[in-house]
């Protein structure tokens, strides 16, 4: 039997065990970024805890499909086109790009980008369907709001109470109550606009992620998540309005990423004190980032400092030296007989699998997972280096590779790529050319017969040799 997954459930604060829509299958819509300024290593924290749970699931065996939006109109977007005298589509465009980019950098893949003007159709016929049953209504100015109190389990996600529901908005006398949220904002001059049956306008933030979400994970789904600052009032309001109007329970677990901080503040562009993905990455480099991010749980919050990256890189450097003591051992070939010790170490490998299952399963515990890998590594280097134990070594590849598969910080010695590949046997093909020029052919008949053993066939022609896999 296979250990159960548990998740920390936000709305109702325990972890529970994740018992999914649709058997084996787990529907998941993360909340993207308002595109309208580079990204910062904080929401790259955020977008790789979940990709770590993706990772899992699917090495558990689940299908996952999974949703990360795309903010391409909001209140910042359109300040930031005003400060800069540029269009707001050039604004989008431009760190959308950043955005994507830094996702494929960061080997994070995701099924559907959804953007917000891309649906503009779909966000109106959800508002109707709000003030048809009663749960949202039109003001003077053509914006339309939620009303808050026509939704009575307002709050329970947030554990918030009515004192604490101020939106943050700019206090708009129009609304019935203070608390009452936009879904709909009329336009002001200078703003981009749809038409709308209340009039120009653009869609508010929150009904953008509900509209969304449904559309591509249907009326009920498994998980939905982003950064702790998205409980309240995001989420609040993407819950409220959708599970007003299906009449029923919506999304089955509310996950939450803590902050990454710096000097334990809050890394956010507001306070100043960001550092940009872009430049981190150029620094560290995506594997040495994404271990550094899932060297800590994604519930605690996680604290920038330059030294535990750099232990990061130490740590990763160590694995990758590890692998490649286990590939030689392989590559020596099964022994007939094990040591009474060698069989004591294959026992505390899978004893030490097992944590790692157990630490994953468990609300998704990267960090205590990693320590168990830790622990293979030492005996890598401190007993199967030495004892050179074929099934040991086996089965630490294999925990190195289930490891791997979750944090993604090793693909190049699992999975190499064509590019790199072809790289070094062009390499080879041209030095094997050159001892054919000086026609030293023992050598280059040598080399034609490794690259042969090694699946690749070299064509040669009277002065340039090229080469294909067989
Ligand atoms: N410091 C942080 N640590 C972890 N996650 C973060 C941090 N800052 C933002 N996020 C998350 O990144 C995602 C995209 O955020 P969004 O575009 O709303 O950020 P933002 O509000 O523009 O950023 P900022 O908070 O810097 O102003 C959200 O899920 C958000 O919770
Ligand atoms: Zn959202």
């Amino acid at each position: 039997m296979l250990m159960q997954i548990r998740i920390y459930n936000t709305l109702g604060r325990k972890i529970q065990p994740l018992e999914t829509v649709e058997p084996q299958t787990v529907k998941m819509y993360v909340c993207g970024p308002t595109v309208y300024d580079y990204l910062h290593i904080g929401h790259g924290r955020t977008f790789v805890s979940f990709d770590a749970m993706v990772r899992y699931l699917r090495l558990r065996g689940y299908n996952v499909i999974r949703v990360q939006n795309i903010t391409d109109i909001d209140d910042k977007i359109i300040k930031k086109a005003q400060e800069t005298g540029k269009d707001w589509t050039e604004i989008v465009d431009f760190y959308t790009k950043d955005y994507l980019n830094a996702l494929t950098q960061l080997k994070i893949e995701i099924d559907q980008h959804p953007r917000v003007t891309y649906h503009i159709k779909e966000i109106i016929n959800f508002i109707q369907k709000l003030i048809d049953k009663g749960h949202a209504y039109v003001a003077k100015s053509g914006s339309v709001y939620f009303d808050v109190d026509s939704f009575p389990s307002y709050g329970l996600l947030s554990g918030t109470k009515k004192e604490e529901w101020n939106q943050g908005e700019e206090f708009v006398k129009e609304k019935k109550n203070p608390y009452d949220f936009a879904l709909w904002k009329a336009w002001k001059p200078g703003e981009p606009y749809w038409e709308s049956p209340w009039g120009k306008g653009r869609p508010g933030w929150h009904i953008e992620c509900s509209t969304m979400s449904m559309r591509y994970l249907g009326e009920e789904f498994d998980i939905h998540g982003g950064g702790i600052d998205l409980i309240f009032p995001h989420h609040e309001n993407e819950r409220a309005q959708s599970e007003a109007l299906l009449g029923k329970q919506w999304v089955k677990y509310w996950v939450h990423v803590s902050y990454l901080t710096i000097k334990k503040e809050k890394m956010s562009k507001s306070l100043g004190n960001i550092i940009p993905l872009n430049e981190a990455l150029k620094k560290w480099g995506p594997s040495v980032l994404r271990y550094w991010y899932l060297s800590s749980h994604y519930r605690s919050s996680l604290d920038f400092n330059e030294d535990s990256l750099d232990q990061a890189r130490n740590a990763l450097t160590r694995l990758k030296d590890a692998i490649s003591i286990i590939r030689d051992i392989i590559k020596e070939g099964p022994k007939y007989y094990s040591k009474d010790e060698d069989i004591q170490i294959q026992r505390n490998i899978i004893e030490l699998i097992k944590g790692f299952h157990a630490a994953m399963s468990e609300d998704f515990d990267t960090a205590k997972a990693l320590s168990y890998i830790h622990e293979i590594v030492s005996l890598v280097f401190g007993k199967i280096q030495y004892s050179r134990d074929f099934m040991s070594a086996m089965l630490a590849f294999d925990a190195l590779r289930q490891f791997n598969y979750v944090f993604g910080v090793m693909d190049e010695e699992f999975y190499p790529t064509y590019e790199m590949l072809s790289k070094v046997i062009d390499a080879v093909v041209e030095i094997r050319n050159q001892l054919r020029m000086k026609k030293m052919y023992d050598l280059s008949d040598q080399i034609r017969a490794i690259l042969a053993n090694a699946g690749v066939k070299v064509l040669d022609s009277k002065d340039k040799s090229t080469w294909r896999f067989e």
